[in-house]
């Protein structure tokens, strides 16, 4: 449990960060606490499986691939501990193997949207979007990418470090800076923390500026994600919760020491409609976001009635 509990908490304070990426951690968690787990009945393996998937899925709430990356690696069909032992290290194998996999396909489909000469604009630091993005340039595309800072944690500074890897042109703005530049965007490509039933997105706060001024300058906007951000629960109205990060990460407390009359807010992510988005790339294929509810039919298996 302690190894557990060290990767929930490494989830919490973002050590382990990015949509995918927490769903990965968070299956290799499960099937190590699985590998060794002690328990005399499959109802006791079954409270403490139980138990584990909590801590996990409670570290963040709005990236919704931690919840389906924890079920879909927990369910289970056995009646003995070991079978039911076996069939969830399987799971977590699965899932581990596919989310690579996805990451892959998505560069692969998602290259064939960018056309040689591409100024593309992203923001926050979206292992997805980067990979339609690198993967294009490595097809020989003559690209340059603008990344946002995404404050407050800066994620952009990732990007850069990451593009300039692949040796391409990159821009570095403020986030306010991105309506100011979309003039001289192609295209933007962006990440998902979820994709709801109804094909809204939600991604790291400031997403949905951003798909405004695109829209304004009729520039298409494209989501990178996984089959396994698509929410299954909001099939049945529930909404997604948005994250409330800790006010520290916006401006240091000493800073508001004699300002009594001061509040900061730090909500992490927020809501684009789908009127805004002009394509989901999956790994499944390309999409329009009309179609989210087939990518949850098909591909995470959930049903209306599934879902207690
Ligand atoms: O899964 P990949 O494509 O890497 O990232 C998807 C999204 O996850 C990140 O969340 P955070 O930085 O963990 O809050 C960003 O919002 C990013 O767009």
């Amino acid at each position: 449990m302690n190894q557990l509990q060290d990767t929930a908490e490494k989830i919490r304070t973002m050590e382990i960060r990015g949509a995918g990426r927490i769903a990965s951690a968070a299956a290799t968690a499960i099937h190590d606490y699985v590998k060794n787990l002690d328990a005399e009945t499959i109802q006791e393996f079954d409270d403490k499986v139980q138990k584990a998937a909590k801590i996990l899925v409670n570290t963040r709430p709005t990236a919704v691939s931690l919840p389906n990356a924890v079920w879909m690696s927990v369910k289970h069909s056995k009646t003995n501990v070991d079978d039911a032992r076996e069939e969830i290290i399987n799971n977590a194998n699965r899932f581990i193997k596919q989310a690579d996999y996805a990451l892959e396909n998505i560069g692969k489909i998602g290259s064939k949207r960018i056309q040689d000469g591409d100024v593309i604009m992203t923001h926050c630091n979206s292992h997805a979007a980067l990979s339609a993005i690198t993967t294009a340039f490595e097809q020989g595309k003559n690209i340059s990418v603008i990344t946002t800072e995404s404050r407050p944690r800066k994620q952009g500074l990732l990007n850069i470090k990451h593009l300039n890897d692949y040796n391409i042109p990159t821009t570095y703005i403020v986030d306010s800076a991105v309506r100011s530049c979309m003039k001289n965007v192609d295209k933007v490509i962006v990440g998902a923390d979820a994709i709801s039933v109804n094909g809204a997105l939600i991604n790291k706060i400031g997403t949905s500026q951003l798909a405004l001024a695109a829209h304004e300058s009729r520039v298409n906007l494209l989501v990178a994600a996984e089959t396994y951000k698509f929410s299954p629960s909001t099939i049945q109205g529930e909404m997604i919760e948005i994250e409330d990060r800790p006010t520290d990460e916006v401006i240091n407390p000493d800073e508001l020491r004699d300002l009594p009359y001061v509040e900061v807010k730090n909500p992490a992510f927020d809501v684009t409609p789908a009127e805004y988005i002009d394509l989901i790339i999956t790994d499944a294929g390309v999409i329009p976001p009309s179609m989210a509810y087939f990518i949850i039919k098909e591909y995470l298996g959930w049903e209306l009635g599934d879902i207690d």
